[in-house]
């Protein structure tokens, strides 16, 4: 297994080895052992699948307030994707600012995006297949979210002249700024995994 810490350290890129034959390969793509020696120490509760049918679908920003924050382990099964996350702990010398990698099912690499992140991914591909691990059960009370363009934050995302493909939620979510106060993220109250 291959780390690499992004610009913003906690954001961790995997690379699981494969082991490639005359049939195919074999990964071991989470193993507890590694993962909680080289990346972060944590426990995964709920394995998530998304299936995106046009190339350009666009989904977050996306996060779960505290004590229900996630920490999210992201892989691409097949297709591509552009991942992102969004530092939003209030007072860490890179809040506000974001680090992105690109994911797909050719190279198999995988991104650790932390508590107090906020996460959105567009698919590169047609029928692009996401699965991601959580250290936190779904809780919709507690869904937080922040404008997939936010100027202020101003990711990078793949040119899309007709613009993304955007559930209607994710339309309507505030800019990072206008954020309610009760989904600022205080890295004091839950620690950064
Ligand atoms: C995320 C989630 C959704 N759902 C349901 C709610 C809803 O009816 C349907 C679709 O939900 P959403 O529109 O929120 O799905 P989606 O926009 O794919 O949400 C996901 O986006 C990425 C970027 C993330 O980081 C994830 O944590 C999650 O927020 O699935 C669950 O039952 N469990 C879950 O864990």
């Amino acid at each position: 297994m291959i780390v690499e810490r992004l610009a913003i350290p906690e954001v961790v890129r995997v690379r699981p080895r494969r082991f490639g034959d005359a049939r195919g390969y074999f990964s071991e793509v989470f193993s507890a052992r590694g993962f909680c020696q080289q990346v972060a120490e944590v426990e995964f509760v709920q394995d998530n699948e998304a299936l995106s049918g046009a190339a350009g679908t666009l989904r977050g920003l996306h996060f779960q307030r505290s004590p229900m924050a996630q920490g999210k382990l992201i892989r691409v099964i097949r297709g591509a994707i552009l991942d992102v996350a969004v530092d939003i702990r209030q007072g860490s010398p890179t809040f506000g600012r974001y680090v992105s990698a690109r994911l797909d099912g050719v190279d198999g690499d995988q991104l650790w995006v932390p508590v107090g992140f906020a996460h959105g991914y567009c698919t590169l591909e047609p029928d692009t297949l996401v699965a991601y691990k959580v250290t936190n059960y779904y809780s919709p009370d507690d869904d937080g979210g922040i404008l997939w363009n936010d100027p202020a934050i101003g990711i990078e995302w793949p040119v899309l002249p007709q613009g993304p493909v955007l559930s209607a939620k994710d339309q309507g979510l505030p800019l990072l700024k206008d954020l309610p106060a009760q989904f600022h993220y205080n890295s004091e109250q839950e620690g950064v995994a």
